[in-house]
């Protein structure tokens, strides 16, 4: 079997508030050289770990792993719209090989995602639908939250369960690197924004909609004014994790804490463990090397923004 993984940093600020045009098409650039390496590998199917920002999961039921065996993409900021196209069979399938190996995953027949999802299959596929896809939601935002040991076991039983199909598997993971954006929390919520984060926000009135994404925005310009209205991105821990996983040693992420990572990289930064599913999985279906490695700190999207791939064809 033959695997390809490419693991991205999203941000829903693309196109909302941009960094230099150079940096632009530096970005640009990376994204489309990865989109190539994917397209030549030609996939027959996607596994794909995202985090959620309070759009599909709430504190009525939060799991820290929940596989969608159907899931539709509601399209918040300027992200696809539309239903994933979900093999059902399949990933039942997958459920239940990796809750018999130990693993709690929940299951959803109608996840409902966001740009976290949205973005890296418009990205690097070019849209929703184009090959199937397992989606598989990671809580990077909503504590309690998991951690990098029980993320790590989860995506390697997953890719164990992707070994023993005869397909060309591309996995993918979306999120992190550091970063802050100004998403709610439940401790510091108002009875309104509780409400929200209790459920009520699945569909949020357009005005509240856009009261959100205006918030997110503004964040966004005035952090590249005022370095100091947001956690801190930091490249140095960023380029640290990425050496992590090329040199496949996933496993040493285990002795970090989720405190410990909040504090060195912002609470945001949980949504790396999308990349440590992803990586974990990889490394079960066999060994492999790592390419197009890239990283900015780009403060107008509040990203760390990464990217790098990696194959099983060595
Ligand atoms: O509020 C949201 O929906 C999240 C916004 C955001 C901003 C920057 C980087 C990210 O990874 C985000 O999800
Ligand atoms: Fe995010």
């Amino acid at each position: 079997m033959n695997t390809y993984l490419h693991c991205l940093s999203h941000t829903p600020l693309v196109g909302y508030v941009d960094p230099a045009q150079d940096v632009l098409d530096e970005v640009n650039g990376v994204i489309a050289a990865a989109r190539d390496r994917i397209a030549a590998f030609d996939p027959e199917l996607v596994v794909l770990f995202a985090p959620d920002h309070y759009n599909g999961f709430f504190y009525d039921v939060m799991p820290p792993f929940c596989l969608g065996v159907g899931a539709h993409a509601i399209g918040d900021f300027s992200s696809a719209a539309g239903v994933l196209p979900v093999p059902p069979a399949l990933a039942e399938a997958c459920a239940h090989e990796v809750m018999k190996s130990g693993i709690d995953l929940a299951v959803s027949y109608c996840m409902q995602v966001d740009h976290g999802f949205a973005q890296p299959l418009e990205f690097l596929l070019g849209g929703l639908d184009k090959v199937p896809v397992l989606p598989v939601f990671i809580n990077g935002v909503a504590p309690p939250l998991p951690g990098f040991q029980r993320t790590r076991l989860m995506g390697e039983a997953i890719g164990r369960f992707l070994s023993t199909l005869n397909q060309r598997v591309l996995i993918l993971g979306s999120g992190g690197l550091s970063h802050q954006p100004p998403v709610p929390e439940l401790v510091h919520a108002d009875a309104h924004m509780r409400d929200r984060l209790l459920g009520s926000g699945r569909a949020l009135p357009p005005d509240e909609r856009e009261l959100r994404q205006q918030r997110v925005i503004n964040a966004a310009r005035k952090f590249v004014s005022e370095p100091d209205s947001l956690h801190p991105l930091n490249p140095v821990w960023d380029n640290r994790f990425m050496t992590l996983l090329e040199q496949g040693k996933v496993a040493e992420l285990d002795a970090v804490s989720n405190e410990e990572l909040s504090a060195l990289a912002g609470r945001s930064a949980h949504e790396i463990k999308t990349w440590v599913a992803a990586f974990a999985a990889l490394s079960a279906c066999g060994a492999f090397r790592t390419e197009g490695r890239y990283y900015r700190p780009i403060p107008q999207w509040i990203a760390g923004f990464g990217s790098l791939s990696a194959t099983t064809q060595i």
